[in-house]
């Protein structure tokens, strides 16, 4: 039987694991956001939209009990990241052309 430390790690690995897929599913959805912003020549970012999904993360992290500012910062990560391979997906379309 393994330690409470080797335990728990694995059970961090498990949920990395989740954390990983869910990004995954998460970036699908901003890839066909990417196509319809290409096709109606939109901005990639859209900071109101940020701001609302910063606050969804708030909520949810103060329903839970951790600081709200916490909350926002997990969003902001998760929206830089998006932002970040939107931008690279486009560069790539754009140099494909
Ligand atoms: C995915 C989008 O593009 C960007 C990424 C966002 C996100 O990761 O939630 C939100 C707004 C945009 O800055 C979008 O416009 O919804």
């Amino acid at each position: 039987m393994s330690n409470p430390l080797e335990e728990a790690r694995q059970n961090i690995d498990k949920v990395n694991e989740e954390i990983v897929q869910s990004v995954d599913k998460r970036m699908s959805e901003v890839l066909r956001i990417i196509d319809f912003k290409e096709e109606h020549n939109l901005e990639v970012r859209d900071e109101e939209r940020e701001e609302k999904v910063m606050k969804q993360f708030a909520d949810r992290f103060e329903e839970l009990g951790y600081p709200r500012t916490r909350g926002r910062q997990l969003g902001r990560v998760l929206i830089d990241l998006a932002v970040d391979l939107e931008r690279e997906e486009l560069d790539k379309r754009r140099g494909d052309e």
